[in-house]
């Protein structure tokens, strides 16, 4: 099946979707990269990894392949991730479930406070830029599964049980890719392990868009993530773009694979050596897309600049010592969807 993305004002996305817009109001984020008149080149090549490999003899080899992925593309995709078919299937299904419910029983959970516990993010008209971003998101925290899962929605039943699962395989996925990403810097496998708190999901569900008046619809806005990485899954319908080697690329959905994201706190962690991934998502005028972001993050009072193993005198640090706290707290402040937010934690002598 294949994306309808219509040209239009400079930019590769859908035109669409905003007379189905149920809220408006003006975006609060400042600092949102436009990235007009961008090529997108059709066939994307990701770094494929085979994490069933990763247990065996070849593992220095496949860590090999996760750093440079990391340093040169700032994703990759993981095959062999052990996480069951069905539990991804179960997942997809109860998403698709939640996002069908009427407006009431979904609204319930819709909040603009970033700290609550679960919020529901709708679409929604940016005034200033005219353009339509028709995301909807359910964002919840989820690990340790029991510790969260009473907040959960009880709508659909199913809820609790296959989002609880798929959670549990995806933070034995997260751990294996962490330790390998520690190892392929010349780190303890456990370093970042060792700082490692919590995931929180985004189950992103973009409608099929129609036509509008509007000048352009994105599924979501050009961003990074604020997480150490984040693990994507994607149903068969594709919308997720990187940017790569200065291009935007389509990274279409292969069969039973995650995509891993490098985000703003490796990108600090590593000295610089990981970029976080700029990526955004367009929507499709003929089906509805649904997503499972896992972003994951440390504890707050991890410190989370440069590993000082990675600082020398070649390498002089490029952040100072901040905590996850200090981070969070003025990633809300500053208003900016990309690592530049970075930026107010740069060593004093890095420009
Ligand atoms: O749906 C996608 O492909 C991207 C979602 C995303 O970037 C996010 O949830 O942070
Ligand atoms: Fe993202």
């Amino acid at each position: 099946m294949s994306a309808t993305i219509l040209p239009q004002a400079g930019y590769h996305l859908a035109s669409a979707g905003a007379n189905k817009a149920t809220y408006t109001y003006s975006d609060p984020l400042s600092e949102v990269p436009t990235l007009s008149g961008v090529d997108v080149s059709a066939d994307g090549s990701t770094p494929i990894i085979d994490m069933e490999a990763l247990l065996g003899p070849h593992r220095s080899e496949i860590i090999k392949q996760i750093g440079l992925a990391c340093e040169i593309n700032g994703f990759f995709a993981v095959k062999n991730h052990g996480i069951p078919e069905m539990k991804i299937n179960n997942m997809l299904g109860t998403a698709r479930e939640f996002f069908h419910l009427p407006d009431e029983e979904r609204l319930k959970f819709r909040s603009t406070d970033p700290n609550s516990v679960i919020r529901l993010v709708t679409g929604f008209q940016d005034k200033t830029r005219n353009i339509f971003v028709s995301r909807q998101s359910l964002k919840f925290h989820s690990h340790p599964v029991e510790e969260y899962k009473s907040q959960w929605p009880s709508n659909p039943p199913s809820f609790g049980e296959n989002v609880g699962e798929y959670c549990a395989s995806v933070r034995e996925v997260e751990v294996a890719i962490l330790e390998a990403i520690s190892e392929s810097l010349g780190l303890e496998r456990d370093y970042i392990d060792k700082i490692l708190k919590g995931h929180y999901v985004s189950i992103n569900y973009y409608p099929a868009c129609q036509e509008s008046e509007l000048d352009v619809t994105y599924g979501v806005r050009t961003h990074t993530d604020p997480t150490i990485i984040t693990i994507l899954m994607q149903d068969d319908v594709p919308g997720l773009q990187v940017i790569n080697d200065g291009k935007w690329i389509n990274v279409n959905p292969l069969p039973n694979a995650v995509v891993v994201h490098v985000g703003d706190i490796l990108q600090a962690l590593s000295n610089y050596r990981y970029k976080s991934l700029l990526h955004q998502a367009i929507v499709n005028c003929e089906k509805e897309r649904v997503s499972i972001a896992s972003h994951c993050y440390p504890s707050d009072d991890a410190m989370i600049g440069p590993a000082k193993k990675l600082v020398d005198k070649d390498h002089p640090a490029i952040y100072k010592d901040f905590t996850y706290s200090e981070f969070h707290e003025s990633m809300w402040r500053v208003k900016c969807s990309t690592a530049k937010r970075l930026d107010l934690f740069k060593a004093a002598r890095a420009d």
